[in-house]
C-alpha cells in the first residue's frame, strides 16, 4: 500500500468519525446549482511524508501528476497568475474577465523585494539562500500579504512553505489554511514533494520529508459518498518518481521532467464537483 494512501484513508476516517459539520452557519462557497456547500472538518491535520522512502502519491483514486506539476510550474517557476498559461482548466471558475486570478498565488512570488544581496523575488531568495545561507533558518515563502488580499480571487489555501537544510538534507513544511480533502489533498501533496525534490536537486542536496500541516481539513457534504467509496477501495504500491538529473536551473524544469514508473490506480469513475 502506497503511504500516501494510509495517510489519505486515515485523514478521512477520523474527519468523518470525528470532524464537526457547519451545516448550522452561513457558509462562502456554492455548488453549480447555487446550494451552500458545507463541509465536515477536522482542524490541526499534520502528516509526514518521508520522501526518501517513496513518492507520495494516493492510488485509491487515480491522480494526475502532469496536470498538478502543470500548476505547479505556473505558480512557482512562470509565477503566473493568468489562466490561459494553465494547460487546465481548474482556475477557470475563479478567474475575473481578464483570465486572472488577481494577486493570488504566482503574483505573490514575482514581486521582487530588497535583501542586502540585491533585489529578488521570493523563489530567487529561496534558491539563493540555499545555495550560500543553508544554515539559515529564515528561508521561507508566503503568500499570504494581507496588503493586496481584496485583490484576490481566492485567498491563497496552501500559503506558505518553509524550507529547512539539516546536514545534507532538504526537508519542507506546506502550511495549509484550508483543504479540500477529496479534490485537492492528494493534489497538493504530490505538487509540494515535486517541488522539494526540485529545490534539492538545484541546490545539490538531498530531499528528504515534507511535514504538511493542514489548519481546516474538509470534506464537502456531495463528496461524502464518494469519499466513503473511494477509501473502501484497496490500495497499490506507490509507483517510482523518476525526475530529469541533468537538470541544475530551477527554471529550466517542464512538466516533462518527472515521471512515474509503474503507477497503477483505481480509475476516478464519475467526475467529482468542485465548489465554487
Ligand atoms: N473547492 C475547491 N477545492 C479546491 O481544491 C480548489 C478550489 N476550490 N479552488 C481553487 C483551486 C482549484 N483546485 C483544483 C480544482 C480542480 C481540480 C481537478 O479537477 N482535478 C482533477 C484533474 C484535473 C485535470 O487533470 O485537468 C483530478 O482528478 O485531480 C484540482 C484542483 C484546487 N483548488
Ligand atoms: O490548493 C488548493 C486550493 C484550494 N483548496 C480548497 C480548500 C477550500 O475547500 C477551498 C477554498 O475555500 P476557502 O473558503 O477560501 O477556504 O479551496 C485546496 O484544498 N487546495
Amino acid at each position: 500500500m502506497s503511504y500516501a494512501d494510509q495517510v489519505f484513508i486515515q485523514n478521512c476516517q477520523d474527519i468523518l468519525s470525528k470532524g464537526i459539520w457547519d451545516t448550522d452557519r452561513p457558509v462562502r462557497p456554492r455548488w453549480e446549482d447555487g446550494t451552500p456547500a458545507h463541509t465536515i472538518k477536522l482542524f490541526g491535520v499534520v502528516n509526514r511524508y518521508d520522501l526518501r522512502r517513496e513518492f507520495p502519491i494516493i492510488t485509491v483514486r487515480k491522480q494526475f501528476l502532469k496536470s498538478a506539476v502543470d500548476e505547479l510550474l505556473w505558480i512557482w517557476q512562470k509565477k503566473s497568475n493568468d489562466v490561459h498559461q494553465l494547460s487546465s482548466h481548474i482556475w477557470d471558475a475563479w478567474a475575473d474577465e481578464n483570465g486572472t486570478i488577481g494577486k493570488a498565488y504566482g503574483y505573490q512570488l514575482g514581486v521582487k523585494h530588497h535583501y542586502p544581496q540585491g533585489d529578488m523575488d521570493q523563489v530567487d531568495k529561496v534558491l539563493w539562500d540555499l545555495k550560500h545561507d543553508p544554515a539559515s533558518r529564515r528561508i521561507l515563502t508566503n503568500l499570504y500579504n494581507h496588503h493586496d488580499l481584496s485583490e484576490m480571487a481566492l485567498y491563497p489555501c496552501a500559503y506558505s512553505m518553509t524550507f529547512n537544510v539539516s546536514g545534507n538534507t532538504l526537508n519542507g513544511i506546506l502550511n495549509q489554511r484550508s483543504q479540500d480533502m477529496l479534490t485537492a489533498n492528494g493534489w497538493n501533496v504530490m505538487q509540494y514533494a515535486v517541488l522539494l525534490h526540485m529545490f534539492a536537486q538545484v541546490s545539490g542536496l538531498e530531499v528528504g520529508e515534507l511535514v504538511h500541516v493542514i489548519a481546516d481539513a474538509h470534506i464537502y457534504d456531495r463528496h461524502v459518498p464518494i469519499v466513503e467509496e473511494i477509501i473502501a477501495r484497496k490500495p497499490y504500491d506507490a509507483p517510482a518518481f523518476v525526475m530529469d538529473k541533468s537538470i541544475t536551473d530551477f527554471y529550466a524544469f517542464t512538466k516533462d521532467s518527472f515521471r512515474l514508473e509503474g503507477y497503477q490506480a483505481h480509475p476516478l469513475g464519475e467526475k467529482i464537483p468542485v465548489a465554487v
